[in-house]
């Protein structure tokens, strides 16, 4: 995965939309999309249902449902997340060690129960909707943002997750420390002609990719675009020096 794909193969478009006829509408329009991402908005709504129909598109699924809970209950969330034969999953890092070791180690068992392939477990690190300033004041983290990203990050790493999900901001240092076969994900990405909206450790989807990013997770300033296609197109373009 990632590295070795064409530049539009390494955006995921974020489905955030309230229900299946919406998510149906997006992926009907952008038909050179090959990954999308069904996240707690979505899922919530339709359950398991968009994930067939994705699939029966030949799609590629990042099912984001970031559990963040004890062992035993991640554990069996993993398990049966594993069953649907998705591509990618995540969990929080903040679980814990035992909690990240439990989940990795339950999502190859759902994925064996039913003879799919296991999905790439993945950890958030820290939201990119969170500032340093956050980090501090609400959050009383004593450490500096890129320093606590990087203890994350490895800490998913020992627990034998395939990779993080992180800001494209702290990217590069993660790419260097984690060594190229661990899976760095980047939502947080805006071309310079979208709105940044919550997100607060951001870069362009150029710069993001040539930081060390494997995948880039792209949603409002395509899905919300007056031309979803055109942004799509825009955001191909500024990919294609990379790739
Ligand atoms: O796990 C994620 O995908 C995620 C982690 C994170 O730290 N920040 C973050 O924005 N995301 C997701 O990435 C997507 C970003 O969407 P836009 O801000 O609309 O591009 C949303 O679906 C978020 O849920």
């Amino acid at each position: 995965m990632g590295s070795g794909e064409s530049a539009k193969q390494r955006v995921i478009v974020a489905l955030d939309v309230p229900d299946k006829e919406s998510a149906i509408a997006l992926v009907d329009r952008l038909e050179d999309v090959t990954f999308f991402k069904v996240g707690l908005e979505l899922f919530t709504s339709t359950g398991p249902k968009i994930l067939e129909i994705l699939k029966s598109k030949q799609k590629r699924i990042f099912l984001d449902l970031k559990f963040d809970d004890i062992p035993n209950t991640v554990a069996g969330a993993c398990r049966s997340a594993a069953r649907y034969g998705v591509d990618l999953l995540t969990i929080h890092a903040t679980c814990g060690r035992e909690a990240l070791k439990a989940a990795t180690e339950a999502a190859h068992q759902g994925a064996g129960q039913v003879g799919v392939k296991p999905p790439k477990l993945i950890a958030i690190t820290l939201l990119t909707s969170i500032s340093s300033r956050q980090l501090a004041f609400d959050l009383k983290i004593p450490l500096e943002l890129p320093e606590y990203a990087l203890e994350m990050a490895l800490m998913a790493q020992e627990s034998g997750l395939d990779g993080v999900v992180c800001s494209p901001q702290e990217v590069a240092q993660l790419r260097q420390t984690c060594g190229d076969n661990f899976l760095l994900v980047c939502p947080g990405v805006r071309p310079t002609w979208a709105d940044i909206g919550d997100q607060k450790r951001s870069l362009t989807p150029f710069q993001a990719i040539s930081a060390g990013a494997d995948y880039l997770v792209i949603g409002r300033p395509i899905t919300t675009a007056a031309d979803p296609e055109l942004a799509w197109k825009r955001i191909c373009e500024e990919l294609s020096a990379i790739a």
